[in-house]
């Protein structure tokens, strides 16, 4: 459970959360290649920054940075999957061979993750400061989640651009 790792770990549950985020991106493609769906969808992406939003108030974390620690979990959603796009356009053998159900599949696993980043978030409050403390805490849990979720480059990358934002309270 994440509120047990962080006790322990520092920053290692927060960044396996966004560990597991990007991965669930791969779900999110598969669901959209070869339909009409975008990559891209503002509706949506308001949906999810509204909720993160709320549940931030009520959490008493500061809610722009809440905010902003969402639009880059996004944003590496949308980067895995024009990557994954990219290499299915060009491999079509490598594309997935079921579609699962954008809405009542995928989405309520990004529903549940982000209860759980807000929890991690409090968690770790202190923390997450501007602070070579927290810098050497995140390079630690980001080397552990490539490792535990074996990350490719590209989810690598992906994965990076997520926890930017981790050392700025
Ligand atoms: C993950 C999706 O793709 C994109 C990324 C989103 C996200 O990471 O929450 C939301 C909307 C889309 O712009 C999705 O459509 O659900």
């Amino acid at each position: 459970q994440p509120r047990q790792a962080t006790s322990h770990g520092g920053l290692t549950a927060l960044v396996g959360l966004s560990a597991e985020r990007i991965l669930v991106a791969d779900k999110v493609a598969a669901a959209k290649f070869g339909t009409t769906s975008p990559i891209e969808d503002p509706a949506r992406e308001q949906v999810v920054l509204d909720q993160a939003a709320s549940l931030a108030a009520a959490a008493g974390l500061d809610v722009e940075e809440t905010v902003a620690f969402f639009r880059a979990q996004i944003e590496s959603s949308k980067l895995v999957q024009r990557g994954l796009f990219d290499l299915w356009t060009a491999h079509p053998e490598l594309a997935p061979t079921e579609r699962p159900d954008l809405a009542t599949e995928v989405r309520p696993i990004l529903d549940r993750i982000t209860g759980q980043f807000i929890a991690e978030l409090s968690a770790t409050e202190r923390l997450r400061g501007r602070t070579v403390r927290c810098h050497v805490s995140l390079v630690a849990a980001e080397r552990s989640a490539d490792r535990r979720y074996h990350l490719d480059r590209l989810h690598e990358r992906a994965l990076w651009g997520a926890i930017e934002p981790v050392c700025t309270d």
